[in-house]
This record gives C-alpha cells, sequence and structure tokens, in this order.
C-alpha cells in the first residue's frame, strides 16, 4: 500500500473531534478538488513507503491508540484496502474512513468499519463524479459531511440534507472551506433554515498548530 504519512494527534475532525488517533495517509486521488488541503498526497512525484496491511497494523497496535484514521488521498483505491480494514477490525480497532464520494461504498459495507463520506459540492469543482447512491448506505454511525466553500455550496447541501432525510440516517456536519468562508455565513444558513440535527464543524487541528502543518 502506498503511504505518505503516518501520525499521531487528536482526531481534528468528524464525531470523534478531539480524540486520539492515529492516521494512515495513503497516495492519490481520484478527484482534484479546488481547495484541496493536501493535494501533495496526490502528486505523482509525491514519495511513498510501500508498505503491507501487517506492517500498517503493527504500526498502529505499537501507538496504543484505538482510533485509526484511514484517509489521503482517497483510501479506497488502495489495492489492498479490504485487507487493512480487516484487518485493524480484527484487532479490535475503531477504524474511520475519509472518503471522498467518488468511490462506490457498497464494496466496503461486508465488514464494516465508519465512514465520513464527503459530498463535493460546486465549488469543489469534483460534483459531477459524486455517487449519490453512496447515501443510501449510509448508517447511525457513519457521517456525511459537506465541506461548503459559498452560500451556492451550502444551499447544495441543504438540498442533499432534505432529499435524503440525511439527519434521520446518520451524523450530518457543514464545515466551511478553511479560510474561504466564514464560519458564522454557516451559522446564520443554519439559523435562516432551521437546519435541526445538523453540525457546524471547523477542522481543529488547523486552529491548534498552522494549517500548512503536515503531520498533525
Ligand atoms: C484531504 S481529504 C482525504 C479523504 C478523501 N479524499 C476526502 O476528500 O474525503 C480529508 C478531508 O479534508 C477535507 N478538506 C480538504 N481540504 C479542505 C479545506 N481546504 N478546508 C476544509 N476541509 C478540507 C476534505 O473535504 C475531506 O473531508
Ligand atoms: N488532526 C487531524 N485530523 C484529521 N481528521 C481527518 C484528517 C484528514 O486529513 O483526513 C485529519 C488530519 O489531517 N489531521
Ligand atoms: S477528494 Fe479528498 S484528497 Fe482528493 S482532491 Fe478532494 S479533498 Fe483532496
Ligand atoms: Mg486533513
Amino acid at each position: 500500500m502506498k503511504v505518505v504519512e503516518k501520525f499521531t494527534s487528536i482526531n481534528g475532525e468528524g464525531t470523534r473531534a478531539g480524540e486520539l488517533a492515529v492516521f494512515i495517509r495513503f497516495k492519490g486521488c481520484n478527484l482534484r478538488c479546488s481547495y484541496c488541503d493536501t493535494m501533495w498526497a496526490n502528486e505523482p512525484e509525491c514519495p511513498y513507503k510501500e508498505e503491507t496491511p501487517e506492517e500498517i497494523l503493527n504500526y498502529v497496535l505499537g501507538t496504543g491508540i484505538h482510533n485509526v484514521t484511514l484517509t489521503g488521498g482517497e483510501p479506497l483505491l488502495q489495492k489492498d484496502i479490504r485487507d487493512l480494514i480487516h484487518l485493524l477490525l480484527q484487532a479490535g480497532l475503531q477504524v474511520e474512513i475519509e472518503t471522498n464520494g467518488a468511490v462506490d461504498l457498497a464494496a466496503f459495507c461486508e465488514e464494516r468499519p465508519v465512514f465520513t463520506m464527503d459530498y463535493k459540492l460546486p465549488s469543489s469543482g469534483c460534483e459531477d463524479h459524486m455517487i449519490t447512491e453512496n447515501m443510501e448506505l449510509l448508517e447511525k454511525d457513519d457521517t456525511v459531511k459537506f465541506v461548503s466553500g459559498s452560500q451556492e455550496d451550502l444551499l447544495k447541501a441543504l438540498e442533499l440534507i432534505r432529499t435524503y432525510d440525511l439527519t434521520n440516517r446518520c451524523h450530518v456536519y457543514l464545515s466551511p472551506v478553511f479560510g474561504s468562508i466564514e464560519p458564522v455565513q454557516i451559522v446564520e444558513f443554519m439559523l435562516k433554515h432551521r437546519l435541526n440535527g445538523v453540525r457546524l464543524q471547523i477542522q481543529m487541528h488547523k486552529v491548534i498548530w498552522d494549517p500548512d502543518e503536515r503531520g498533525v
């Protein structure tokens, strides 16, 4: 598997935000979002270490941390990702996958990790790639995340939340494209549309550390 970084930190995003987590970041992505904060990991020349699922499991176990987040890049594109998910779950770890909404989740629903799935909104430039059928596969411990950079994005998120009754299906987060929309604009939007059951989330690690810092 193509690993570009491994680190321990607090999870800055999702339902386990604030808890310790181990991060495994994989190389390569099938999208190119306008705002991507880890585009470096998607570049063909990005250095990586080839590691087996067993090696990654041993690293995670060695940290003594029980939450593991697989991210990237797009982690579900790694050839051995199912083997890795299996090993991590068997070891009793809490496994979260950060995925971009452009990979069919049906293939990963048998032995189930927790999904934090983005729906890429218009300002990402990647909305055409969204597999909307994934919405139907999300369960109560999963999250759908709308990273929003404009009012147009927020209106699209609202439409999807209503169409798929998302707040009754899973966790729902609105998160600003870091630095490009004021969080208060999202709060005002939530109030205006009475978005009960939806949470605003700001990437905590970018507040704690320099927003461009890697490995945190
Ligand atoms: C770098 S992506 C990797 C996982 C997967 N490719 C995805 O897009 O979900 C991890 C998370 O960071 C979010 N993200 C990336 N750049 C961001 C930015 N500039 N502001 C806010 N969130 C961002 C993505 O939307 C995604 O939820
Ligand atoms: N601290 C921290 N928490 C995170 N949660 C999701 C991340 C990601 O890049 O997918 C991330 C990250 O890069 N750092
Ligand atoms: S899908 Fe994720 S990793 Fe890929 S470009 Fe978009 S934010 Fe970056
Ligand atoms: Mg990140």
